[in-house]
């Protein structure tokens, strides 16, 4: 396996060419923003030549910035051997995605799904492949992450399973594999700690970085709900709370109101400069 497709080039898709092609693969990134594959290109650049600094060896396979392709074209996708999806956590826009990705790839192509919440299951019934399709819900920041939350959807093959792993192994990552329902194992639970922690916020018990400080000193977390929350995107935490309340129709999951004033606010969080925390 040497050439893979990921899709969307947004904070995971940008972190997966970057570990994908320094560790030897040659990757299609397709996105429909030509700003975000800008973005993209240039942190790819950047993390050739800073990649080291954390330990990274990025000159392994030579010059790993010339075996990514950037395009706004899903039709590029046409020979490669393995896709990630990773554009926005939202399933109006994957519904729409997945069909045409299955027109555009051949039939052995496997499709992951790296997805928050979105059930991969649901995913997989709207490809002709659903045997093909798995999930793989990477972490961020995907470089400097070894371990893979591994899902097996109802269709899922063990051959596509076996493919994955192989794929992770040359990544020099682990996949744990758990079974298909909205959130999985992780965000199931970290989307709850994350939607509380900001309800703290919104009840004035606490600054975010007193919340913080408690999971990490007193937990002895390596980063509380709201630093996370940050480095997932606001938006995207906002995504996956809502399609949990809705996959599961539990008043558990009901959006945090101030989570939802800051996305109208645009704060993003690290990606677009401020969330909780302010970033330069
Ligand atoms: N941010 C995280 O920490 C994290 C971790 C694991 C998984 N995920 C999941 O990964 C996926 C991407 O998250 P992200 O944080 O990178 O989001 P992001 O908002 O940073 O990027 C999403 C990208 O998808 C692109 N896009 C949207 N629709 C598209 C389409 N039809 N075709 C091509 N490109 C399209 C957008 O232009 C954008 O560049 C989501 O499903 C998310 O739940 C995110």
């Amino acid at each position: 396996m040497k050439q893979i497709g990921v899709v969307g080039a947004g904070v995971m898709g940008t972190g997966l060419a970057q570990d994908l092609a320094a560790h030897g693969y040659t990757v299609v990134l397709v996105d429909r923003s030509r700003e975000q594959l800008e973005r993209a290109e240039h942190e790819v650049v950047r993390y050739y030549r800073t990649g080291r600094l954390f330990g990274h060896d990025t000159d392994k396979y030579g010059d790993l910035t010339q075996r990514v392709t950037y395009t706004t074209e899903p039709a590029d996708l046409g020979s490669v051997e393995f896709l990630i999806e990773n554009i926005t956590e939202n399933w109006p826009l994957k519904a729409e995605l997945y069909p045409v990705l299955d027109r555009i790839c051949p039939p052995e192509t496997v499709f992951a799904a790296n997805t928050s919440c979105i059930p991969i299951t649901k995913i997989a019934s709207v490809t002709g492949r659903p045997a093909a399709v798995l999930g793989m819900h990477f972490m961020n920041p995907v470089p400097m992450k070894s371990t893979v939350e591994v899902i097996r959807g109802w269709h899922t093959s063990t051959e596509t399973l076996d493919t994955a792993q192989q794929l992770l192994a040359g990544l020099d990552k682990r996949g744990i594999v758990v079974n298909d329902m909205p959130g999985f194992v992780s965000n199931r639970v970290l989307m709850l700690t994350v939607n509380e922690a900001i309800a703290l916020v919104q009840d004035g018990v606490a600054e975010p970085a007193e919340i913080d400080d408690i999971f990490r000193s007193c937990f002895g977390h390596a980063s509380g709900p709201l630093e996370t929350a940050d480095l997932i995107g606001l938006d995207t935490i906002l995504y996956s709370i809502e399609g949990l309340y809705e996959f599961y129709a539990d008043p558990k999951y009901r959006p945090s109101p101030l989570l939802k004033k800051m996305v109208d606010a645009g704060l993003h969080g690290r990606k677009s400069g401020r969330g909780f925390f302010t970033y330069s």
